[in-house]
């Protein structure tokens, strides 16, 4: 099946409508960076891990987001909890594995997640999303050093083992239920010069996933926003400084007419 511009507009209208609450537990770098842009899109952000309020939180939350980017113990407790609530709740669980690869506490933590949380998305870049299910992968610190073709075969299996859409991002965004595999071509090379726009991904996918029910639907529509806006943020841009800036105004003004003249998408 193929993802229309149609539908990505679509999901950008009903996203903004709804303005869903998409509950983050996230790192202290990009703390501020998630919110800002949830905010842009038109979601409604809130940044709370302290396990003794997961359940109410999550109580009023249309998703939750689990990035491990500085986890320690008690942020693994207040995931655990929350990924339990929102399982419970019946609403999307997106996991970032920032970092897998890198650590043993890091892959070890994700395979927690994953084992008692289930959750309905992994969105990673290549080197993260390989060191999930291959242990010899090391990971660069939270950058990948590998292509997202090279990831490709490895987020199939996970996908088909653990029940979820595993979404690769890099020069080629990767969304794959395991069986159906859709590709967004749109980004820009000085994206990853600006740190957590992987992060921004994944919070864009849950505030998606919050709104559309059809997972795949929604990460790809999360995916190709991403792109859209960080391509046009970059035309205007001469560094990650004001790329920065001006992706989250972009995100703000995102319209039909750039998605229909910017869309690039293979499946
Ligand atoms: N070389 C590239 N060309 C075009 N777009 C890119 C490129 N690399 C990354 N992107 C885009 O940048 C965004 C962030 O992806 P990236 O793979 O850098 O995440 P990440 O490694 O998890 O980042 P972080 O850990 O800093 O949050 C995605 O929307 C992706 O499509
Ligand atoms: C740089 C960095 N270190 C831990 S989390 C993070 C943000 C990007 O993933
Ligand atoms: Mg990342």
């Amino acid at each position: 099946m193929t993802i229309t511009k149609n539908s990505i507009a679509n999901n950008l209208v009903q996203l903004k409508e709804k303005a869903p609450l998409v509950h983050n537990i996230t790192n202290y770098v990009v703390m501020n960076t998630t919110a800002n842009a949830l905010l842009a899109i038109g979601a409604s952000p809130v940044m709370a891990h302290a396990a003794e309020e997961m359940a109410d939180m999550v109580s009023i939350a249309s998703a939750l987001v689990l990035n491990i980017g500085t986890l320690d113990n008690q942020w693994i407790e207040g995931m655990l909890e929350a990924g339990k609530a929102a399982k419970k709740k019946g609403i999307p669980i997106i996991l970032d594995p920032v970092g897998a690869g890198a650590t043993p506490l890091r892959t070890k933590t994700c395979w927690k997640i994953i084992e008692n949380c289930s959750p309905t998305v992994i969105r990673g870049n290549s080197s993260e999303i390989m060191a999930l299910i291959n242990e010899g992968i090391k990971t660069k610190g939270v950058d990948s050093t590998m292509s997202t073709e090279d990831a490709l075969t490895a987020a199939k299996a996970l996908a088909l083992q653990i029940n979820a859409t595993v979404v690769i991002s890099g020069e080629t965004d990767y969304i794959t239920d395991g069986v159906n595999t859709h590709s967004i071509k749109n980004g820009h090379p000085l994206m990853p010069k600006v740190t957590g726009l992987g992060c921004t991904a994944s919070a864009l996918c849950g505030a998606f996933c919050a709104t559309n029910q059809n997972t795949i639907e929604a990460c790809t529509s999360a995916m190709a926003i991403m792109g859209i806006a960080g391509e046009i943020a970059a035309r205007s841009s001469n560094g990650p400084g004001t790329l920065q800036l001006h992706f989250l105004d972009i995100l703000y003004n995102l319209s039909t007419t750039h998605i229909e003249e910017n869309y690039i998408y293979e499946s």
